[in-house]
């Protein structure tokens, strides 16, 4: 949807459980609907927690700016935390770690939750993911008779059914060997294009992101005081790894 984004200043997110501290602090992020993002960062950085506060899974600390234009509307995500449920499930797709598809439900149904829940059926969207990602033929089957690629991939359609504006994509292709990944990465990117979203992808093969995302963005420890773990989200540079 044109002119649809996402726009993060200096949001923070700070934990605690006695002895350990730890801080994320975002900077200034923009993510337009359409735009593949890749986010990096070693293992602990706050990857998910940072896909969390994107998602609006998460309320970020006070302070700072966070807004969602969409359908030509500035919703400001601080003042209006109240909203961000049905905000998430009308703008919002998730493709979990390990594609998180109900067991009892066929392929097709499992797509189409998405669009049930938000009650946007388009039968012809569906058809077109579903030869897209090269699930064709499988329609009828559960889960449990898919490869683990064939389930991720079941997961990226199902993400993008209901047309969201972003799609959080937290080490989908995690489980996936290198080959599948690539492939699935790679559909992922092309049928959010397709389907107008931005897609926020974290994975730690930097390769794979950088072939699939124009974008990247990484998060990295800094300085900070004794007993904090302080992680700073800034754009790649060369250094990053
Ligand atoms: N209650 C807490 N108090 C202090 N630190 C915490 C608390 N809960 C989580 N953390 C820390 O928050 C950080 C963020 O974790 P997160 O899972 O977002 O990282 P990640 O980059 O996704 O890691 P990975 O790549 O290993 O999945 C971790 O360093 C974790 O140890």
């Amino acid at each position: 949807m044109a002119g649809a984004r996402l726009s993060l200043s200096d949001l923070s997110v700070h934990l605690s459980d006695g002895d350990r501290r730890f801080v994320l602090e975002t900077g200034v992020l923009e993510i337009a609907a359409g735009e593949p993002v890749g986010l990096s960062g070693g293992s602990g950085t706050g990857k998910t927690l940072l896909l969390e506060v994107l998602g609006l899974l998460r309320q970020p600390d006070p302070g700072g700016r966070f807004t969602l234009h969409a359908q030509g509307r500035e919703v400001d995500l601080r003042a209006e935390a109240g909203q961000a449920a049905r905000l998430r499930g009308r703008y919002f797709g998730f493709v979990p770690q390990a594609g998180g598809l109900l067991p009892f439900l066929t392929v097709a149904e499992n797509i189409a939750l998405s669009q049930k829940i938000t009650d946007t059926a388009d039968a012809a969207w569906i058809g077109e993911l579903i030869a897209r990602l090269g699930l064709a033929g499988l329609e009828r089957l559960t889960p449990s008779a898919l490869s683990i690629g064939q389930r991720q991939r079941v997961s990226i359609a199902r993400a993008l059914a209901h047309r969201p504006l972003f799609v959080i994509a937290d080490e989908p292709t995690a489980a996936l060997d290198p080959e599948a990944a690539e492939t699935a990465m790679g559909l992922l990117i092309e049928a959010a294009e397709q389907g107008g979203a931005a897609v926020i992808v974290s994975s730690h093969d930097l390769g794979l992101l950088d072939r699939v995302a124009r974008r990247r963005v990484h998060l990295s420890l800094a300085p900070a005081a004794p007993g904090t773990v302080r992680s700073v989200l800034a754009a790649r540079t060369e250094a990053a790894a």
